[in-house]
């Protein structure tokens, strides 16, 4: 498959991509999701080569597709039956041109070589987006979670940490949590890493608890963060939140904060979803319950409806994105959002689509919505929040301080901002008016490429 059209005006940068994106496939042919991360950062950066070829002389796109690091490993534990079970662990180190490597981990049965990766991927120019001083990396296990009592968890993120531990350090490489990893997973894998280093260094994990080294304001980072970015789009349209309906999939921690802060600046959210199937009230959700079923009791969002009759439940997630809305957020994993989802949204009118969750959309969905000029937000600018504000956990942590909800929300409302507006300058630099897929891909890879080259070739 050819990235560049034949009519492009420079055939050796044509050359040069479709090379590398072709070798990167042949080394690796069953990574689908790292493939389509890759290529969408490829296409975006096409104009970058062809105005700076000094990225091409020092081999910038081979270099950044080879992670410095890729560590598996097992992970033995024990059930409450005394049964012993063995899980896959990972750990992607990718690229730390700009600091120590970060990233979260996921604990969920469909991880494997190719997820980790496209993650680690992504991460590395959504860092580089937040204007924090922290690399790429990211990690997780085949493990999960579902129903699984507070003893396995515990045993299992001890087992995973004995050998993670190995790897990671608070200038080295930087773990948070992700998709079946919260509060109560980092709480277990942080005292497993004190018990086997016998010191406290509070700095070798964020999203921690707020007794032991955590920053105010991670947990509601991510999905505040989303929807300040929106808050961007619409003001660039001369709108606002208020009275708009909004579609947010899943019902985690990204997809609750961002359903919280949206209410607050006057949205109704109509739907919210887990893996067995979507809730459904026109009125608008209760944003409380949402949080009392899955953050505390950790049940189904089917239950929602039991409680608050005027909503519906259907069966079946990806049905969601069949409710008309104005603004319809991702949040949940990644490809939810296809294309037959992505015809039904602009069939029934959305202005925006903004993706929480890494890399919700298919090639086909975002093609669709660009054909008609849905105004789109990437995963690697949208969901930037929560690690920024990883960032700037570990600034706390090293400097010993701890900062008010106000001041960690206030920088994080800045860093969205400007990852909103270095996103619309990069695309304007390159011919890209208005197109923030480019311009995120570019301002992060641009930052990230001269990191590289200044440091020579290691
Ligand atoms: N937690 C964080 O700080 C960040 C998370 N992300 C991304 O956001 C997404 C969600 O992560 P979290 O909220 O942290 O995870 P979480 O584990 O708290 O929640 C995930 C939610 O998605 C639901 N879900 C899973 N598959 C689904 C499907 N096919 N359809 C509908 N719902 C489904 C689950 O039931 C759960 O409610 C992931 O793509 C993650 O990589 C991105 C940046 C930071
Ligand atoms: O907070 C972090 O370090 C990681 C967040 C994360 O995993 C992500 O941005 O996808």
């Amino acid at each position: 498959m050819s990235l560049l059209t034949k009519n492009d005006a420079s055939i050796d940068v044509q050359n040069y991509i479709d090379r590398v994106y072709e070798k990167m496939k042949q080394k690796d042919p069953n990574q689908d999701e790292f493939h389509q991360a890759v290529y969408v950062i490829f296409k975006s950066i096409k104009p970058v080569l062809i105005k700076n070829p000094h990225y091409i002389k020092h081999n910038i796109l081979e270099r950044i597709v080879e992670p410095e690091r890729l560590i598996t490993f097992r992970v033995p534990w024990i059930d409450d039956q005394g049964n012993i079970q063995v899980n896959r662990g990972y750990r992607v180190q990718f690229n730390s041109a700009i600091g120590p490597y970060k990233g979260g981990l996921r604990f969920h049965p469909s991880v494997n070589t190719s997820i980790i990766k496209f993650l680690g991927f992504e991460q590395i120019f959504k860092n580089a987006l937040t204007g924090q001083p922290i690399g790429g990396g990211k990690g997780g296990a085949d493990f999960d979670p579902k129903g699984k009592s507070d003893n396995e968890i515990m045993r299992f993120c001890q087992s995973y940490m004995t050998e993670l531990a190995n790897h990671i350090g608070p200038d080295t490489d930087v773990p948070a949590g992700d998709i079946g990893v919260g509060a109560r997973e980092i709480g277990y894998l942080f005292g497993q890493y004190k018990r086997m280093r016998k010191s406290f260094e509070a700095g070798v994990l964020t999203g921690k608890g707020l007794l032991y080294g955590g920053s105010l304001a991670r947990k509601e980072a991510t999905g505040y963060g989303a929807i300040y970015f929106v808050k961007e789009m619409l003001n660039n349209q001369g709108q606002t939140f208020a009275g708009k309906k909004v579609v947010i999939s899943g019902s985690g921690n990204v997809s609750i904060y961002a359903m919280e802060k949206a209410i607050e600046l006057g949205a109704t959210v109509i739907a919210c979803s887990d893996s067995n199937g979507y809730i459904y009230d026109d009125s608008g959700l209760n944003v409380q319950t949402v949080k009392q079923l899955k953050e505390v009791e950790r049940r189904r969002i089917s239950e929602y409806a039991l409680i608050h009759p005027s909503a519906t439940f259907v069966e079946g997630s990806s049905g969601i994105w069949s409710i008309p809305c104005d603004i319809a957020l991702p949040c949940a994993t990644q490809n939810e959002l296809d294309k037959q989802a992505a015809q039904k949204l602009v069939d029934n009118g959305v202005k925006i689509v903004a993706e929480g969750a890494n890399m919700p959309s298919t090639a086909d969905a975002i093609a669709i919505f660009q054909d008609h000029k849905v105004q789109f937000g990437p995963a690697k600018a949208v969901n930037a929040g929560g690690v920024a504000v990883s960032a700037l956990e570990m600034g706390q942590n090293s400097s010993r301080m701890s900062w008010s909800f106000e001041e960690v929300d206030q920088k994080l409302q800045q860093i969205m901002k400007d990852i909103y507006q270095n996103s619309i300058n990069a695309a304007e630099a390159y011919r890209k008016k208005g197109n923030l897929i480019s311009g995120a891909s570019i301002a992060g890879f641009t930052k990230v490429a001269d990191a590289m080259i200044e440091q020579g070739v290691i």
